[in-house]
Order: C-alpha cells, then structure tokens, then sequence
C-alpha cells in the first residue's frame, strides 16, 4: 500500500510541486486548520508537511503553530516538518519544541525534501514497528513511561513477577505502587486468581485484625456469622498490603507467623487454615528508620521485603511528565467533552519544573482540574495552577530571591543525578563544600535527595 503524505500549505504554487516532488506516494492536501484536521483524521498519514504561514494570519506562524500542536496531540506519532521563510529560525525552533520531527526553509528543493520525507516515513514505521513489539514483550502496560528510571523498575518487576518471593514496594505517595503491585500480579502464574488490596492505615486498628484475617460467628459482638478475611479471600492469588508500615505492632506478630507458616487462625477460632497466596506490601514511610525506633518488626520487614523494589517520584523520570500529561489530557478531553486539547510552551516548561510532590495523583488532579477550566484549546500554567517558566525552566518571576532558589534548586538536583546520588560528588560538582549542600538541601526542602543520601 503505498504511504500518505499530507501537505498543509495554502500556496497551489507550492502544493504542485510538492506532488511532482513526491511520486513515490499518495499526496493529499489541506490548506487551513479545519481542512488540515479533517485530512488528518481521514488519512492518518505517517507525513505531514506544513507550512507555517497560514490564513488567517500568513504572515505570522501563529496558524501554522496550532495546527501543529493539533496534530501532535489527536496523533502524537505523525512526524510533521515544518516549512518556514526565511530568517525564521525561531519560529522553526518553536515548532521543534512543538514536537515537529524536523523544519526547512523556502525555497523548496525537490531533492531535500524527498529525502526529509523519506527518512521521517522510515522513523514513523519503525516506531509503530517498536511500539507493538514493545507492548508484547513488556506487557505492563498499565505503566505509561519510557524513561530510563521507570523502565528499569518495570524490568526488575516483570523478573519478579515469574517468583513468589515477596516484594516491597517503596516510594512517595502516588507513585504507582498499587499500579504495580497489580501489573506484577498480572504477570505472574496467579493471574487468574484474585488480587485483594487492603490498606492497613484506612482501617482502625481494632478492626484491620478481623478486617485481614476473617472471624468465627460469635468471635465478638455484632459477629453474627463466619466471615472470611481478605487473606482468605485472595487464596490463590495475590494479596496487596499496603501501608505496611502503618500496621499496629500488635498485629505483626500474627502477620509474621501467616507470611513465614502459610497458615493462619480466624478471629475467634482455632482452625489453621493453611493459605496459598503471593504478598506484596508497599509503604511510603521508611521502615528501616522504623525498625531502629522498634515501631516496626525487623523479622517482619525482613520477611515483606525479600526484594525491595523503588519506584521514583516523578520529578525523576524526565520526559514521562510531558508523556503522563498528554494522555491524561486525552482521558479527560473525552471523558467531560472539553475543548482543551494540547499545551502552551510555557505549561510544558512549568510542568517540567514543577516538584510533583503529589506525584501521578497529584497530576490527574491538575490536569482534572485544568482540563475543565481552560478557556481555549491550549492550556495554560494558570490552568495547572502552576507558575510560568521559560524554556531554560527558570521561573519568569522578578524576585531575585526567587528566581536563585529556583535556578539553585534545578542545579542541586542536576548535579546530584549526575553524581549518582552521591553526596561528596554532588557537593563537588557544585563546587561547595558537604555541609553547604546539606544546608541548602535543607533551606530549599529538597528533602528526597536528604532521604536517599
Ligand atoms: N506509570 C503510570 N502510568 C499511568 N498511570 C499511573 C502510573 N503510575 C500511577 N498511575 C496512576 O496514578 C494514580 C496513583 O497511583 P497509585 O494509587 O498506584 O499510587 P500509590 O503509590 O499506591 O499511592 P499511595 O501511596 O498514595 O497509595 C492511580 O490513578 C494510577 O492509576
């Protein structure tokens, strides 16, 4: 079958020559936003070229610049080269942070395109090529990211996942834990049994016992049948606890002799009932701090823990940002029928230099949020309710105070990652002494580079 190719450009000058230019494939063409959107979804082609200078407003690149935000959003894979006049570099640099593949500038030569197009149709092909054999040979794919800190976690846990030994899931809050402990049980022998979930800090403490271990009628009052506990209930299969660290010291002896025998005793009763199930637990909090204040069992943290598995913040996994938000983007879009439907420069900037102390939770929240409230197709960082940062991520504001707690802040954690998380190296990078790092660390709140030191 032979490829699409679609031309956005209003000049029939230029549309000719293109099709003479390009006979290896099927040409077709658009020359405003609505017609280049409806030839888009038409055609679905791999190439799109496009030119900037545009109806309404040809002398400017502001047309060209939203259609091509357009088009990567409804079709993120379309490689789009830009096609500007001269002397504008800048705007061909903006479509390239836009997302545009590549740019050329007028006059157009038949060759240079041929051979643009060629190599842009090639990468296309091979990228759907990878991205199926990718999603067969991973398989987690309830984990969106490609970045070199979340595929390496994706790796260890599909090795896992094979093994029954029992996995600890650390990590902030709303890094995905509970994502992963399902993917893991997805991919492993059990899947077909079932997966139960419990979090051990939503549960009083006087009911998480009968809550996980089930309890003969009569066991207390109000018992007024036999029930079974989310152990019983995930025989098979497996169980999530998470928050383990929120589990009364009480309970963990009882927890242990279940993990180390395979057996366990309703509340109420005397029966062992032997239990067949996988366990993986998660916490936010740091157990080993924990086991040195004797708030939490060192059998118990050794026997959950067989192999700890770290999922990094967001802030870490660097492109994932802009690859989260864009498909967080297109659930919500469909989900409350809105208009938004990609993000200005500055909103990709802010998120990038935001924290994400909330992590993924927090960005379905903001993207939730922005979603329903933006006034335009194109979000802003007002909608995110975050600050506007240039492209250098330096936040656009006057205070100095400000604008060197930012600019510090993004060196700090730029060094430190080079350095591998180590201390002396990071200080050494910066050209500060370890106690001026520490101090700093601490005056600007970096406080998970101090927890991973
Ligand atoms: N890599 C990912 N790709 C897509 N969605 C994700 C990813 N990681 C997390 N999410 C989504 O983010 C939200 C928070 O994830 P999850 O509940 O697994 O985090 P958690 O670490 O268990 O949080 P908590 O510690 O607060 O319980 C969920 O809606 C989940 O579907």
């Amino acid at each position: 079958m032979t490829d699409t190719v679609l031309v956005v450009d209003d000049d029939l000058g230029i549309q000719k020559q293109l099709k003479w230019s390009l006979t290896d494939y099927d040409v077709v063409f658009a020359d405003d936003h609505t017609s280049a959107i409806a030839q888009l979804r038409r055609y679905e082609p791999k190439v799109v070229t496009l030119d900037l200078g545009l109806p309404p407003d040809p002398a400017n690149a502001s047309e060209g610049l939203r259609i091509l935000q357009d088009i990567i959003s409804l079709a993120p894979r379309t490689k789009v080269i830009v096609v500007t006049g001269n002397n504008e570099k800048e705007n061909a640099l903006k479509a390239i942070n836009f997302g545009a593949y590549d740019f050329y500038q007028k006059p157009i030569d038949s060759d240079t395109i041929k051979l643009l197009v060629y190599r842009a149709l090639n990468l296309a092909k091979l990228e759907l090529e990878n991205s199926i054999l990718s999603k067969v040979r991973t398989g987690m794919s309830r984990i969106i990211g490609n970045s070199e800190s979340i595929q390496t976690v994706v790796r260890k846990a599909e090795k896992i996942a094979n093994t029954d030994v029992s996995t600890l899931l650390l990590g902030e809050s709303g890094t995905g834990k509970e994502v992963f402990a399902r993917s893991i049980h997805e991919h492993s022998p059990r899947k077909d049994k079932p997966f139960v979930a419990i979090n051990c800090a939503s549960i009083p403490e006087n009911l998480l016992e009968s809550e996980l271990f089930g309890y003969e009628k009569g066991a207390f009052t109000g018992a007024n049948k036999t029930t079974l506990g989310k152990i019983e209930t995930a025989q098979g299969g497996t169980l999530f606890l998470d928050e383990i660290g929120d589990m009364p010291i009480g309970l963990q002896a009882k927890m242990l002799r279940f993990l180390q025998e395979r057996v366990i005793e309703r509340v109420g009763g005397r029966a062992e009932i032997p239990v067949d199930i996988r366990v993986i637990c998660a916490t936010h909090r740091d157990l080993q701090t924990m086991v040195a204040e004797e708030r939490f069992r060192e059998d118990l943290y050794y026997r959950v823990g067989e192999i700890p598995i770290m999922i990094p913040p967001l802030r870490d996994r660097d492109q994932d940002i802009i690859l989260l938000a864009r498909t967080f983007l297109n659930i919500y879009r469909e989900e409350f029928n809105a208009k938004a439907k990609s993000f200005s420069e500055s909103a990709i900037n802010s998120m990038l230099a935001h924290k994400w102390p909330g992590n993924i939770r927090e960005m379905q929240n903001k993207l939730k949020s922005a979603v329903i409230m933006a006034e335009g197709t194109v979000i802003q960082p007002d909608d995110l309710g975050l600050f506007a940062v240039d492209g250098s991520g330096e936040s656009e504001t006057l205070n100095l105070r400000e604008v060197r707690e930012v600019a510090e802040s993004k060196a700090i954690r730029r060094a430190y990652h080079q350095a591998d998380k180590n201390m002396s190296k990071t200080a050494e990078l910066l050209g500060v002494t370890r106690p001026t790092l520490y101090s700093l660390i601490d005056k600007y709140h970096l406080d998970d580079l101090k927890s991973s030191a």
